[in-house]
């Protein structure tokens, strides 16, 4: 194991100590009692089963039968989760092949950021993962079950049911994909109709055609964003049917990988062994999911995400612990924005197995963790395949098939991970290094001082941005707005770097893991509206953001800094973001929300 991450490990396991043991002493407690069956009342139990067929009932009830609970990210929006609608059906024909039942605890909610992108529905997106942590604590809290399978792949949905199936931590737990959609029209062309677009050199009905040759079916959007990002975490934490993650929704595997995660969680619970998830993510585990996603230069949202995932299992976590690790962990994957590969390339290169396995056999990661399976996290450095209509595992090749989209550590990308920890006089962010060219690392000009993405962009309308110069744009944190991503600002900021000026953001908003190829200083905290020095920022200052060295500053003289006044938002700034698209229903969330550094966590 390599020092770096035996210290890191370390120090979060020493710095947990308090909330990991008050954590793991709750789980002990609950797992003393009777299951719910046999605990709750005659009521509570005949309410729960009453419209379940008698003779699961009887099962339940009399011969004790082991009893799943289905939490479901179910909707048509998302492309990714539209395939979940009939796995409650499989799902309840494998369990009862195996004696055991189902019940579908409840549904939690999705929203697809690629909709919503650009829109004010982004500005729900954040707090949409602790809304879909509590819906999954609703479903499970009918506590009538011994395990749980979580079905959902996007963004927030998967931290979101983590969390919420972490409160739950007496559980076995295993998460349940669907898959990503087939190869459309390719990443970097879709891109690139949109520069076209931005620079009114195509209509809209061309950009139209574009976006639905890329996004045109069934599964996940192919990019390596926060949706797949999630997926190769949650195959590093040992938390999938091993290998599940890139397989096609309607490839035949994939109902053989969706039974197998029944045969799975049930394995938990009939005695082969017991882990429930509260145990099994510990203080490694956690640890191995920040190095999957440096080492695949993943979503910077994950930099938010998982620290509150870690949290709710009483595990602290910081940037200052991405960024120590990121110093240590190769860069073995490009999928775009950091390179032109798509995740089906990324899976058919060996994908998620071929870097786990790299990183386990260089050091990089804890291989003496729990996972779902008997044989630990050693059984996802493995491909499933079917073989005589069985699902079995083989091994992969011991060089990477494609070196431009996989690698082993004696010969990585780079040395270093995707994300870089900034701090500076401008407080404290992250930057996504795997996808910014080398020439643009650093970048020193002036500011331009923006409190919403649409000034920049009407600012980009009229021609006044042909020249170097860092976008600040702020007022955009999960406490001012609820941190939407900014997206929408990658084409014209592209064009404009593309015609060779030096550009960059920095926000104290998020940027989609599909982002990158634009220097991004993103999730500044202290936000704007907490006073964050973000707020003291001129037009005119000059910026500095060097992302080799991991610094953010504002070059103005010390004195004149100190003197500086902080910004605020204008009224009219507060009830534009206030109102509209349900965005009052979460002016608690907003009110209560830690800084993103904490994970953006509302329940603290
Ligand atoms: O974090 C992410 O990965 C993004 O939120 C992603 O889920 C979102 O859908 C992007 O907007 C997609 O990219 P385009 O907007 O470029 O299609
Ligand atoms: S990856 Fe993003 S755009 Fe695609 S379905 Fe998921 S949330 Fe929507």
């Amino acid at each position: 194991m390599r020092q770096i991450l035996n210290e890191v490990t370390e120090r979060i396991r020493e710095r947990s100590a308090p909330t990991r043991k008050a954590y793991l002493q709750r789980i002990e407690e609950t797992l003393k009692r009777a299951r719910g069956s046999d605990r709750m009342g005659c009521a509570n139990v005949a309410h729960a089963f009453a419209a379940m067929p008698e003779n699961d009932k009887f099962r339940i009830i009399a011969e004790k039968a082991p009893h799943i609970g289905i939490v479901t990210a179910y909707n048509d929006m998302l492309s990714a989760h539209q395939p979940y609608e009939v796995y409650p059906a499989i799902i309840r024909d494998e369990a009862r092949k195996h004696g055991a039942t189902v019940q579908v605890a409840g549904g939690v909610p999705a929203m697809c950021d690629g909709i919503t992108q650009g829109e004010p529905g982004m500005e729900l997106s954040l707090f949409s993962r602790d809304v879909i942590a509590m819906s999954t604590a609703v479903a499970l809290s009918h506590d009538v079950f011994d395990a749980a399978l979580l079905l959902g792949v996007c963004d927030k949905i998967v931290p979101g049911l983590l969390i919420g199936a972490l409160n739950f931590g007496h559980l076995p737990c295993v998460f349940v994909p669907a898959g990503p959609m087939s190869t459309g029209i390719d990443n970097t062309t879709k891109s690139k109709v949109r520069e076209k677009f931005a620079q009114g050199l195509c209509d809209r009905d061309e950009l139209l055609a574009s976006e639905s040759a890329a996004y045109h079916g069934a599964g996940t959007c192919t990019f390596y964003g926060t949706a797949n990002s999630n997926q190769m975490l949650l195959e590093a934490m040992g938390l999938h049917v091993p290998g599940a993650a890139f397989v096609h929704p309607h490839d035949g595997m994939r109902e053989a990988l969706t039974r197998e995660s029944v045969r799975t969680v049930l394995s938990n619970i009939q005695g082969r062994r017991f882990t429930p998830i509260g145990q099994l993510v510990d203080e490694r585990v956690i640890v191995n999911a920040i190095v999957a996603l440096l080492a695949t230069g993943g979503s910077t949202n994950h930099c938010i995400h998982w620290v509150a995932v870690a949290r709710a299992a009483g595990i602290i976590i910081d940037w200052s612990d991405f960024s120590k690790l990121s110093q240590d962990t190769p860069l073995l994957a490009r999928v775009y924005p950091n390179g032109t590969a798509d995740v089906n390339e990324f899976q058919n290169a060996g994908g998620p197995s071929f870097v786990i396995r790299e990183l386990i056999e260089g050091g990089y990661m804890h291989a003496d963790v729990s996972s779902v399976v008997i044989g630990g996290l050693r059984d996802f450095c493995k491909k499933p395949v079917m073989f005589d209509n069985e699902l079995t595992w083989i091994d992969l090749p011991e060089e990477s098939p494609d070196e431009t989209i996989v690698r082993s550590p004696r010969k990585p990308f780079s040395a270093s991970g995707g994300l870089r920890l900034l701090t500076g006089n401008l407080g404290r962010a992250v930057i996504k290094t795997s996808s910014v060219p080398e020439d643009r690392m650093i970048i020193e000009a002036p500011a331009i001082v923006f409190h919403a993405q649409e000034e920049l962009l009407a600012a980009f309308e009229r021609g006044e941005l042909e020249k170097d110069f860092v976008a600040v744009v702020r007022f955009q944190g999960p406490r001012a707005n609820g941190m939407p991503e900014l997206h929408k600002l990658t084409p014209p900021l592209s064009v404009l770097q593309g015609k060779g000026f030096k550009v960059a953001i920095v926000t104290d908003g998020r940027m989609s893991g599909a982002s990158g190829k634009v220097p991004a200083a993103i999730h500044v905290s202290p936000e704007a509206l907490a006073s964050g020095p973000i707020s003291k920022i001129r037009t005119g200052d000059i910026i500095r953001l060097n992302a080799i060295v991991g610094t953010l500053n504002a070059l103005v003289d010390q004195d004149q800094w100190n003197a500086r006044s902080l910004q605020t938002m204008t009224e009219a700034e507060r009830n534009n973001n206030g109102h509209g698209i349900g965005r009052e229903l979460f002016g608690g969330m907003r009110g209560n929300v830690r800084s993103a550094e904490e994970g953006a966590v509302t329940w603290l």
